[in-house]
């Protein structure tokens, strides 16, 4: 799968740049270049010596490592990697952060979810799983997707550091493996937290402050909602199958059942509304307090996919008056 004689056009290239992109209209190897583009347009490629061999090589480890798995596979990568990109663009980020920065943040969104198996941290510990054995229940799949990322990186034909210096190389490492780390979401109202308390004297040249732009990867992660309608229900589509094939596991295997992956429990309308009234709009109103362009972009969509899925989940109750 190889498309780099392919050339991707000014449209769609101003189009990555946006939340309203559409990846079911691509095919992966498109993909895959679309990801090459963005290393060229944040001038990493130039910046940090990649060789086009060598990057073409690293994305197609990248992609051979995620699983053909309905939810966490290498399209949602791409949505996240594409999402991180579009904000990086939309924000400016440009001019506040350094490339080093950037580089982070746009291949720890490549790499968030490498080698997903299709269930949870929750599903990994109560199963004893050779991943939560290994990493004594602490972050089990975040520590293995960044493990994985850099045995990709250890290989002289997909190491696209390999023109670094060691002082650029331990801290793109150290920055990835917090990114990362990041997205587990038993750490959201930690991590949320800690970025309310900076957010009113963010300051860009702080280097602790910058760390905290980790949050950006995490927006990026859990953005389906902020997309069109039409993109973001066939990704509800296939995370609830994931959540109902765990589900369904844990029952077999007398398991403890995660509630809100539980098919008999949980609706298209019942699942969106508690995660877009509880996680996205406080997270993403912090993130516009700091970008206040962002509203118009991330804020207000899922503002209106709230209310979309408030009417659904009222109309598809009983009505208690004709009852
Ligand atoms: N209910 C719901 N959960 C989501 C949505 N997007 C992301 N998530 C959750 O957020 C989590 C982010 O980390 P994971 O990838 O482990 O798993 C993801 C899902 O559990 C969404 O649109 N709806
Ligand atoms: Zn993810």
């Amino acid at each position: 799968m190889c498309c780099s004689s392919l050339q991707v056009n000014e449209e769609v290239r101003e189009h990555l740049r946006t939340p309203m992109f559409d990846n079911w209209q691509w095919e992966e190897p498109e993909m895959l270049l679309l990801i090459q583009t963005m290393f060229v347009d944040l001038d990493l490629v130039s910046e940090f010596h990649m060789e086009s061999r060598v990057l073409q090589n690293f994305l197609l480890e990248v992609y051979g490592r995620y699983n053909d798995i309905p939810f966490h596979n290498f399209q949602h990568c791409f949505c996240v990697t594409q999402m991180m990109y579009g904000l990086i663009w939309l924000t400016e980020l440009r001019s506040k952060l350094g490339r080093t920065e950037l580089l982070i943040m746009l291949t720890s969104a490549l790499c968030h979810d490498l080698d997903h198996p299709g269930y949870n941290n929750v599903y990994q510990i109560n199963a004893q799983t050779d991943l939560a054995l290994r990493y004594n229940d602490i972050s089990p799949l975040e520590n293995h997707h960044c493990a994985v990322a850099f045995s990709i990186l250890a290989k002289p034909e997909s190491n696209i550091l390999k023109n670094v210096t060691s002082e650029q190389y331990k801290q793109i490492r150290s920055g990835m493996i917090k990114c990362i780390l990041a997205t587990d979401m038993a750490r959201h109202n930690e991590i949320l937290n800690k970025f309310r308390s900076i957010q009113p004297k963010f300051d860009f040249n702080n280097t602790e402050h910058k760390e905290l732009m980790k949050i950006m990867v995490k927006v990026s992660d859990i953005s389906n909602e902020a997309r069109p309608m039409s993109v973001a229900e066939p990704w509800l589509d296939c995370l609830l199958q994931e959540f109902f094939n765990q589900s369904d596991s844990e029952k077999l295997r007398g398991l403890p059942v995660t509630p809100f992956m539980d098919r008999d429990k949980v609706s298209k309308p019942s699942s969106q509304t508690n995660f877009i009234g509880f996680v996205l709009v406080p997270l993403f109103t912090e993130i516009t307090k700091l970008f206040p362009c962002l509203e118009q972009h991330i804020l207000e969509p899922v503002r209106r996919a709230l209310e979309y899925y408030c009417e659904l989940e009222k109309s598809s109750k009983p009505d208690k008056a004709s009852s």
